[in-house]
């Protein structure tokens, strides 16, 4: 027989997609009424229009049709003013215990003890791939199972929610900042909080604080990796990443040119000084394929990551072709103009970025 208490207890393994907490222990289940095998009750949402209303339905609806009810009806509402502010102080409160021990401007997710790995991806220059390496290289740890965040930290040239295909802005509770989760990674992007397009004026102290934001205010729940897409080169900004995580640890990205991965090398030289491990190195467009005879051939010079590599003494972890993500259609919901699908050999290339640098990073630890 379906009550009251049997429905809750089952949606307590319904979690809201954003918190990733169960939707009963959020206090957002209301009003469960039973009727022989009609079930009737209210979901209140964190915010009036939240984004992942229709998923939360469809767990909610599911899970207790699996008790043998045969309808089940369910309606909508919003948190109170008070409310929210109740479930942010309470989502700050477990932010702020994951850094009891966390000394000075240390950020949360940085305290002692903390699994999370912090992995900067970095490049001498633009335009050589680092976001895109950002990117791939999340997505592919979050498809070996890993729980993962990307921040944006590329302040004045964000491209991230653009090659993940992101439209969506984060759910804000009160001064909580829920991450947007695509590709099962989540993800955190100045883009975010900018107009369509306009450039962002700020000077280097609002952008370290900015950055500080994205680690305090910004809801992460638990994480194997978090992945910061540096701005290139070696600036104000790079340089307060360097400080704000001194446990971090770092990937370059260069194209095969000398002088591509020369420049790279100061960035190298930076992340050394500050005692960055650096995990290694990706060469990317190192080479085109023919899709006639299957021929590899260097396009941009040859040899750069190699070079860069030997003189950071450490590893090149790839060397990636020219490549673009294939087609698709643009209203595909599952498009991301910079995402290489799993099954391509670009992906299976980053898969086992991934597995290598998981292999790196568990060994440390
Ligand atoms: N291996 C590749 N093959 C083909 N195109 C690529 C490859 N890697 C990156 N690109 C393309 O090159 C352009 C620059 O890439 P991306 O934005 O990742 O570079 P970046 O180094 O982060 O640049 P910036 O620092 O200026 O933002 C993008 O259009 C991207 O799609």
């Amino acid at each position: 027989m379906i009550t009251r208490e049997s429905v809750l207890e089952a949606l307590r393994h319904v979690r809201d997609p954003e918190l990733n907490r169960s939707v009963v222990e959020l206090g957002m289940v209301r009003d469960v009424v039973i009727d022989g095998d009609s079930v009737r009750l209210s979901v209140v949402l964190t915010v009036a229009g939240c984004p992942l209303k229709a998923r939360i339905e469809e767990d909610v609806v599911n899970t207790i049709k699996q008790l043998g009810a045969k309808e089940v009806h369910v309606t909508f509402g919003a948190m109170t003013d008070e409310e929210r502010a109740a479930l942010a102080a309470r989502l700050k409160g477990e932010q702020a215990k994951a850094l009891e021990s966390a000394q000075g401007s240390v950020p949360p997710l940085l305290a002692p003890g903390s699994p999370t790995v912090f992995i900067a991806v970095a490049s001498g220059k633009g335009g050589v791939g680092k976001s895109t390496v950002a990117v791939n290289l999340a997505v592919a740890l979050a498809r070996a199972g890993h729980r993962v965040g990307l921040i944006d930290a590329d302040i004045y040239g964000f491209s991230v929610p653009d090659l993940l295909g992101i439209d969506q802005r984060p759910t804000v509770i009160d001064d909580v900042i829920l991450p947007v989760t695509r590709f099962g990674v989540k993800v955190m992007s100045m883009g975010f909080f900018v107009e369509e397009n306009t450039p962002v004026i700020w000077r280097g102290p609002m952008l370290g604080k900015m950055l500080r934001h994205f680690f305090s205010d910004v809801h992460w729940g638990d994480l194997d990796y978090l992945i910061l897409d540096l701005p290139p080169g070696t600036g104000d900004v790079a340089l307060d990443v360097h400080q704000l995580l001194p446990q971090s640890k770092e990937i370059l990205v260069t194209t095969p040119h000398a002088t591509a991965a020369f420049v790279a090398a100061r960035a190298g030289a930076m992340a050394l000084r500050t005692h960055h491990e650096i995990l290694g190195v990706v060469e990317n467009m190192a080479y085109v394929t023919c899709s006639a005879c299957g021929h590899k051939g260097p396009i941009f010079g040859q040899g750069g990551g190699e070079k860069l590599a030997r003189e950071l003494g450490t590893e090149l972890l790839a060397q990636l072709p020219l490549a673009q993500p294939p087609a698709r259609d643009i209203d595909d919901p599952d498009f991301a103009p910079g995402l290489y699908p799993a099954d391509s050999e670009m992906g299976r290339l980053y898969a086992r970025i991934a597995a290598r640098i998981d292999e790196k990073c568990r060994a440390r630890a």
